[in-house]
């Protein structure tokens, strides 16, 4: 497929998501401290939104943040941004002091938009400015034109736990993800891998933090190291693994039972002849590990009534299938993207491999178990 450059739109979705990474290794970190030093134990950074799922500032100032920074770039006519966060909550009179401290996020963060070669704003964004840039994600997407896609926080529950999360932003066109961008601030990246894909085994040192990107129809995913403190000059290909034995197959999914039946994929696992433990992991993660060759499978079946969200995989899939990997539903056909804010018509489950044969053999694996469990 023919796609146009979008050379711009990739390079701003690769430095935002980088400064949105910055800001939350910072904010993780916060949360990390000890209560007595950081007030109720998460300083107020925490909140639980009506499913009882935790939003944190991290959420709304990387929202805040790459809607700001698209807004300078592109304009706010036409820009239509589907994300996770709206400012309900925050909106309310008894959430200034949360405002307060989403406020001072992104400021620190935008004070830093030089370093990742990006605007700053002249001034300070008063909370007026913050939340017009949240409240302008409130797209709901569709089957034409063009769509910004994010997940600020993706694996929120990882990230308040200290463990693995992603900052997650696509580009839908036309119901095409174009462009995938996902920054995995506490991804373990074999040094290798910064010179050479970090699929290479072997010994050598582990780094933490990258963002890896890929543009639809190109054949190449890439990779960056997060950097402290700016943006880095370098990147490396990705390459999905090209084990197809199932004995030899890491297969990743959700942590969280209630996001995945953790009983149908061990017994589909098995019915394939999968022999090691399952890789448990928060996020978008999971497609990352697939993309960079450190798995070969991830697999997520749902409860029926659950209905997946475009953010939670739309920058994955381009990522995975650049990579050289599959991504389809449990019936083997693509996601759709051209419904709004849910993937609609999913079957069963979503199923993303590093190769065809592996994928293939799932599939099967799947109409096999499927009449026998309990889903
Ligand atoms: N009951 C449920 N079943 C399946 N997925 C769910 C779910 N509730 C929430 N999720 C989604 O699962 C994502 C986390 O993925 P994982 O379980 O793979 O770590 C959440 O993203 P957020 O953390 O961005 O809300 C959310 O979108
Ligand atoms: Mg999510």
């Amino acid at each position: 497929m023919e796609v146009e450059s979008l050379a711009r739109e990739m390079e701003t979705a690769v430095r935002v998501v980088h400064l949105a990474s910055s800001l939350c290794v910072k904010v993780q970190e916060k949360l990390r401290l000890p209560s007595s030093i950081n007030g109720n134990g998460n300083g107020g950074h925490v909140k639980s939104k009506d499913d009882d799922s935790p939003v944190t500032v991290a959420d709304w100032g990387v929202q805040a943040i790459v809607s700001w920074i698209l807004a300078e770039v592109f304009g706010t006519q036409n820009l239509s941004i589907v994300a996770e966060e709206d400012t309900d909550s925050l909106s309310k009179a008894e959430s200034l002091a949360l405002l307060g401290a989403v406020s001072n996020v992104v400021n620190e963060a935008l004070s830093e938009a030089t370093k990742y070669g990006l605007t700053k704003p002249d001034e300070p964004l008063g909370s007026d400015d913050i939340l017009k840039a949240i409240g302008r994600c409130n797209s709901t997407g569709g089957p034409k034109g063009r769509h910004w896609v994010l997940d600020p926080v993706d694996g929120t529950l990882g990230f308040v736990r200290g463990d693995q999360y992603a900052v997650a932003l696509a580009l839908i066109e036309d119901s095409e993800v174009l462009l995938g961008v996902l920054g995995c601030p506490n991804y373990p990246v074999k040094k290798e891998g910064l010179s050479n894909g970090c699929n290479q085994s072997g010994a050598g040192s582990v780094s933490k933090g990258c963002v890896m990107y890929a543009k639809r129809g190109s054949g190449q995913a890439w990779m960056q190291p997060l950097l402290p403190n700016g943006y880095p000059e370098s990147a490396t290909l990705l390459k999905a693994s090209t084990v197809d034995d199932p004995v030899l197959a890491t297969v990743c999914e959700p942590v969280e039972r209630a996001n995945s039946n953790h009983l149908f994929t061990a017994g589909l696992a098995n019915s394939m002849g999968v022999r090691k433990q399952p890789m448990r992991v928060y996020s978008m993660v999971k497609y990352a590990a697939i993309a960079c060759g450190d798995a070969e499978v991830f697999m997520k079946f749902a409860q029926s009534s659950y209905k997946e969200k475009i953010w939670d995989h739309a920058a994955g899939v381009v990522i995975v299938e650049e990579a050289g990997g599959v991504v389809t539903d449990a019936g083997g056909r693509k996601l759709n993207f051209s419904k709004g804010v849910y993937l609609e018509g999913l079957d069963k489950g979503i199923i993303a491999c590093s190769n065809t044969v592996l994928h293939d053999k799932i599939i099967g694996a799947v109409y096999a178990s499927w009449e026998s469990s309990s889903l």
